[in-house]
């Protein structure tokens, strides 16, 4: 069954950034009802507020500053959404930061801010406060939850740990009562003020990882974000999606342990 963005409400944190505002921009592309940014930094969100209404309805977005580390901050994003629009249908759970340099704010932001997320979403506002028969969540992973980045090694946990959190609530135990649809994206390297990691990694053993974002790929956050509303639209409940060198989104599959050939 295919989910439609079409009339909808959406919730998008870190919607001031790079990727999020690509993600606002294209739901509104796609003819969401309203959509709500919700982001820590201010200036930011007011500014891309200012910048879409240009081109769109601007009582379709609303700014809402938002820590997404904090449950209350969190929930008055919700709250704003119910109170603007009535609804609310689908979830971005967007924010990510990259810092091993002060590794426990990567880890409040990239991962207590998602289980924030889920939390509210499953227990209150998608599960009870959809406009349809089905709601979306889509957690933003990365490929580093797949392949590590040496350099990155918190990060690469908090993104590991989402792909857990996306197949756990997807089971059919939270499903049946829920009927929210949890999927996760893991983009490659994307053009967006994230990929400079000058001063948030840490020195490593020696120099031999030193590494340039040469020879990464790179794709456009607009060209991911189209993507990203084809896996809102279509993913089965429960997958996890590459979208890395400006291809179509891919699904991962996830080893049987059981198939395992190796044993000590
Ligand atoms: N750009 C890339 O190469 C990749 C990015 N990602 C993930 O995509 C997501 C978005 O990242 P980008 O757009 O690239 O970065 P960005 O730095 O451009 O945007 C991140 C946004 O999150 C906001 N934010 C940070 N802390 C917050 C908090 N506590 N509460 C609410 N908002 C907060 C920032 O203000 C910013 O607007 C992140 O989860 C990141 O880990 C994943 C794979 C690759
Ligand atoms: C010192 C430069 C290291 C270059 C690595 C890099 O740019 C990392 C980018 C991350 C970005 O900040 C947010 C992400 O999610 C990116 C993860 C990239 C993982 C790359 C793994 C690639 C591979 O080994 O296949």
């Amino acid at each position: 069954m295919s989910f439609q963005i079409n009339g909808k409400v959406a919730l998008v944190t870190g919607g001031a950034g790079g990727i999020g505002r690509c993600i606002v921009e294209a739901l509104l592309e796609n003819g969401i009802k309203g959509v709500v940014i919700a982001d820590i930094n201010e200036e930011q969100g007011t500014k891309v507020v200012s910048e879409l209404s240009q081109k769109f309805n601007p009582t379709q977005i609303l700014y809402q500053k938002t820590d997404v580390t904090v449950v209350e901050s969190f929930e008055d994003a919700f709250k704003a959404a119910i109170q603007q629009f009535q609804h609310i249908d689908i979830l971005f759970n967007n924010a990510g930061i990259v810092n091993e340099n002060e590794w426990e704010k990567c880890v409040q932001v990239n991962l207590i801010g998602v289980i924030n997320g889920m939390i509210l979403a499953t227990e209150k506002y998608l599960k009870d406060q959809k406009l349809g028969e089905e709601a979306v969540i889509v957690n933003t992973s990365s490929i580093a939850s797949v392949t590590p980045e040496l350099l990155i090694p918190t990060y690469n946990a908090t993104k590991s740990a989402i792909n857990a959190i996306t197949r756990t609530y997807a089971e059919s135990y939270y499903y049946n009562s829920t009927k929210i649809k949890v999927v996760a994206i893991c983009p490659g390297v994307t053009e967006t003020s994230i990929v400079n990691l000058a001063g948030v990694v840490r020195p490593g053993p020696d120099d031999s990882a030193e590494r340039t974002l040469d020879g990464y790929p790179l794709q456009s956050p607009k060209f991911l974000a189209d993507q990203v509303m084809k896996v809102v639209e279509k993913a089965p409940t429960g997958t996890i999606w590459i979208i890395e060198d400006t291809k179509p989104a891919y699904q991962y599959i996830y080893n049987d342990r059981k198939m395992s050939q190796y044993k000590v």
